[in-house]
């Protein structure tokens, strides 16, 4: 939690302000986090000087793992989170390949289970990578990357969190992640607990203990209709120690993941926290 705070404190004192043309909020910013998470130590990075919406968070990480492309998939299994980005974003509602209400378009997990090659045959990058470590297979190359430039106008956003990188040394996994923007108020508060979450379930369906997620935020900001409350609410509180996550043991697959799991299959024990503050979001 710390960490959290030192990022948000760093971006109030030594921010720069940029110009946003897509939301029209102006954001102050700085370039280059390093986070880091003890997953095996089970140290879950939730924020706790405000109330932090976990189930929301797992559930939209749950969604890209399942390929989904349409925010109904998300609301369905408990995550409004798309809702916005699909339905209220002018370029998108005007993008001649927006398929009408809710859809996202090849985003995320489009890209990540579905994508496409050449050919027109499609490769599941996250088959590829689970396969490989559950046989204790490290090639150096086990990358989940949503990040495709030649799709980009298929989609109603550019992935933030886009790659994802898994590394075996001897029966522990760690994971690196790299985001490209990040809405440290709203985004990052889910982006821990996403990296946290992919790592303690990837080494769970594959079968070896895990180690840390690393998360390199380029381009880190507040928004400026966010920066009172960041500045003179938020800031001002003592953080209470990191909770515990227990996930349920019964999850043993991708096809499990696919099929079955739910929000509720992840229950946080020991959290304390602060009153809720409500961010402003700009689509
Ligand atoms: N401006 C912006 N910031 C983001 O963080 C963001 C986007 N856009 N667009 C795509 C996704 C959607 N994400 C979101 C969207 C909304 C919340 C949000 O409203 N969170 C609230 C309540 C969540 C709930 O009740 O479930 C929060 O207080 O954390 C968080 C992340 C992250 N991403
Ligand atoms: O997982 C996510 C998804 C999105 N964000 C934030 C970062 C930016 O504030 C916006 C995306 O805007 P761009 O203009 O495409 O950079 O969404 C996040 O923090 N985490």
């Amino acid at each position: 939690m710390k960490q959290y705070l030192n990022l948000c404190q760093r971006i109030v004192d030594e921010g720069v302000w940029v110009e946003n043309k897509r939301t029209g909020t102006r954001c102050l910013t700085v370039i280059n986090a390093d986070l880091e998470y003890d997953v095996g130590n089970n140290k879950f990075p939730m924020i706790t000087t405000r109330k932090s919406y976990y189930k929301a968070a797992i559930a939209e990480l749950l969604g890209y793992l399942r390929g989904y492309d349409s925010a109904a998939q998300f609301r369905d299994i408990g995550c409004k989170t798309w809702d916005a980005n699909a339905n209220d974003n002018n370029a998108w509602l005007n993008n001649p390949n927006r398929k009408g209400e809710d859809d996202m378009g090849r985003v995320y997990g489009v890209q990540g289970r579905n994508w496409q090659r050449p050919d027109g045959s499609t490769l599941d990058q996250l088959a590829k990578v689970v396969n490989n470590l559950k046989n204790g297979i490290d090639d150096r190359g086990e990358i989940i990357t949503f990040y495709n430039p030649g799709e980009f106008e298929l989609g109603c956003l550019r992935p933030c969190m886009h790659t994802h990188t898994f590394s075996l040394l001897g029966d522990t996994l760690y994971l690196t992640s790299y985001q490209r923007s990040c809405d440290v108020p709203l985004g990052l508060n889910f982006n821990q607990i996403q990296c946290f979450v992919l790592l303690a379930l990837v080494a769970q369906i594959t079968g070896h203990k895990a180690g840390k997620a690393y998360h390199k935020i380029a381009n880190a900001h507040i928004y400026e209709n966010q920066l009172p409350l960041m500045r003179d609410v938020q800031l001002k509180r003592e953080p209470f120690d990191s909770p515990q996550l227990n996930i349920n043991p019964n999850i043993k697959s991708l096809e499990d993941i696919e099929t079955w799991v739910t929000r509720d299959d992840f229950e946080v024990v020991g959290y304390q926290c602060h009153e809720p503050i409500q961010y402003p979001f700009s689509v």
